[in-house]
């Protein structure tokens, strides 16, 4: 479903090249639930722009669902879905089920299967309480229950998530998790999943994969994951030690 082939993106800045991206290779099946992890400025959301055509890649080859994202940006919309946790795709005047019949209109999406996908993701997010609330007005977790319906109403194979719990409570990211497992469980979406909440990983990914600086450090499931750092015990603990390249991680002096 995701095909990366030595994909890699620079940026020129000023006379310098950075290279967000580098040699990039991984594929990601139908239905797989994927962790995709990495310090700040790892080169996460870089490869999630190249997945979504935001960006073109400067070497090598991307491909989503067969397509080439940047060249068929419009067909690739309507195979994938994208929440960014940090902006909304919703407008933020209009009540919410307002955006949701503009996303019908723009992704010319059949009015009986919207109807009933809508009455689906109505309850299973719980959106009916704020549905008729503008979107300026609505908490962050309704407002990220609105984003995830907005990019789910066409039906789209692949979900792609920036951070999609940040700022949530307790009980709102267990919400989350809850729907994204089942979506995946049941639907067999594709789930790509950007965190740096790591009890997300935890929770919902059987394979994690990891970056940094803009290549891949490590692919394998959850339990691979834990065994790169024998002694650890935590997965904050096994993470910290591959971004610090090894390094065990500091611990609070015992008292
Ligand atoms: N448009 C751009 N122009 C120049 N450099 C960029 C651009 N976009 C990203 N970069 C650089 O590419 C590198 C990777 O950035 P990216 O945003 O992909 O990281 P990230 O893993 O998503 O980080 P974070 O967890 O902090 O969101 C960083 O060094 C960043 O400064």
């Amino acid at each position: 479903m995701i095909e990366l082939d030595r994909a890699g993106r620079s940026f020129k800045v000023r006379r310098e090249v950075v290279h967000a991206v580098r040699d990039l290779s991984f594929g990601i099946a139908a239905g797989e639930f994927v962790g995709y992890l990495g310090p700040n400025g790892a080169g996460k959301s870089t490869t999630i722009k190249m997945l979504c055509g935001i960006l073109t890649p400067t070497s090598g080859t991307v491909r989503v669902a067969g397509l080439d994202p940047s060249r068929r940006r419009t067909a690739l919309a309507r195979r994938v879905g994208v929440v960014f946790g940090q902006r909304t795709t919703l407008w933020w005047d209009l009540p919410l089920r307002d955006s949701f019949e503009l996303i019908r209109l723009l992704y010319k999406v059949d009015r009986k299967i919207y109807q009933e996908r809508l009455a689906e993701l109505t309850e299973t997010l719980d959106l009916g309480a704020f549905a008729r609330t503008p979107v300026r007005q609505l908490s962050l977790g309704q407002r990220m229950r609105g984003d995830l319906a907005a990019a789910l109403l066409h039906a789209p194979d692949v979900l792609v998530l920036d951070e999609p719990t940040i700022g949530l409570d307790v009980v709102s990211k267990a919400g989350i998790r809850d729907f994204l497992r089942r979506l995946n469980a049941e639907q067999g979406t594709t789930v790509l999943l950007t965190t740096h909440d790591l009890g997300d990983i935890e929770r919902l990914c059987r394979r994690v994969m990891l970056i940094d600086h803009g290549r891949l450090a490590f692919d394998g499931t959850l339990e691979e994951l834990m065994a790169t750092a024998p002694g650890e015990e935590t997965i904050e603990d096994v993470v910290t030690r591959l971004y610090t390249g090894g390094a065990p991680p500091e611990r609070a002096p015992q008292r």
